[in-house]
């Protein structure tokens, strides 16, 4: 990766709010490099040859057929499942493949998985409370004094996700699309520059699935965020730019209205009733 585009010169960013956090050296404009990556299962190829960028606060849509290698691709990336070949740099200087899944984390890398995990019997407030507290002790940061600013952080998050006026609520009594919103909130509160988020719109109700799109339209440019998902229509009220994925490669790439007339695409969606 430093090889093809060349040395570090210019801004390196220190992350807001976590000193302990590595650098991340945004010089060439990528935040994220996945190249030449293959991961194999007992022979079969889940990841083959794959290559993509993402941009500092793009907002970036992975799609494709059942078995494409979108989560495997997210597993690489967060250092769940660790490639045969290839690199991922997080950044010029941040070599994935190197850290284990905490460090990524702490590096600056939030996933939300397809189902909710909150702490049911807390308070929305609580739960971002709890989120902050990284790698603190959650007894202590739960019995321990809020700094205003932290207390200004956790107002901010409850405005972005829009749960302001559920913030004494019970988490368990949430609906389906809160939890994931306030689920969304917990990862902010570590502030993240690449959010990955996996289908964040299934089971949700129209207007639930509008308001995502909106939330995760608002944290575009301050966030890097890529976006998994299968609801075209979702899809298509977000992105930008589309990876199309398909055996384990990039097979398609550009505007929704790019990829969707495109005939591979068009090819491999024949008879997927999903898109
Ligand atoms: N741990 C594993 N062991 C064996 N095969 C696996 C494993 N994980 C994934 N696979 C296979 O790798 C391929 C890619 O799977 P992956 O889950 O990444 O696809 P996907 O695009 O996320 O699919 P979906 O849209 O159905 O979630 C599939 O054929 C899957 O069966």
């Amino acid at each position: 990766m430093a090889g093809r585009f060349g040395g570090a010169f210019g801004r390196v960013l220190q992350r807001r709010g976590s000193s302990s956090a590595p650098s991340l050296d945004l010089t060439h404009n990528i935040i994220l490099y996945v190249e030449g990556v293959t991961v194999s299962f007992d022979g079969f190829r889940a990841l083959n040859d794959l290559s993509l960028y993402v941009a500092p606060g793009e907002l970036r849509c992975i799609i494709g057929p059942n078995g494409a290698g979108k989560t495997t691709m997210m597993d690489v990336i967060t250092g769940k499942t660790r490639p045969d070949t290839g690199s991922v740099w997080f950044g010029q200087t941040l070599d994935l493949l190197t850290l284990g899944e905490p460090e990524i984390a702490q590096a600056g890398i939030g996933r939300k998985f397809q189902k909710p995990t909150v702490f049911s019997e807390h308070s929305v407030f609580e739960n971002l409370e709890l989120a902050m507290a990284g790698d603190k002790s959650v007894w202590k940061m739960l019995f321990a004094r809020l700094t205003p600013e932290q207390l200004t952080r956790i107002d901010e998050v409850l405005e972005t996700i829009g749960l302001k006026d559920h913030r004494s609520a019970r988490a368990g009594s949430l609906s389906h699309g809160q939890k994931q919103w306030l689920e969304i909130g917990m990862l902010l509160m570590q502030d993240p520059a690449l959010l990955l988020v996996d289908e964040p719109v299934a089971g949700m109700t129209p207007q639930e699935t509008e308001r995502t799109a909106e939330l995760l339209t608002s944290l575009a440019g301050k966030h890097s965020v890529v976006v998994v998902e299968h609801d075209m229509n979702f899809v298509r009220s977000i992105a930008r730019t589309v990876t199309v994925l398909h055996q384990g490669s990039v097979l398609a790439e550009g505007t929704i209205d790019e990829v969707q007339n495109d005939p591979k695409v068009i090819e491999v969606y024949l008879g997927e009733p999903r898109c």
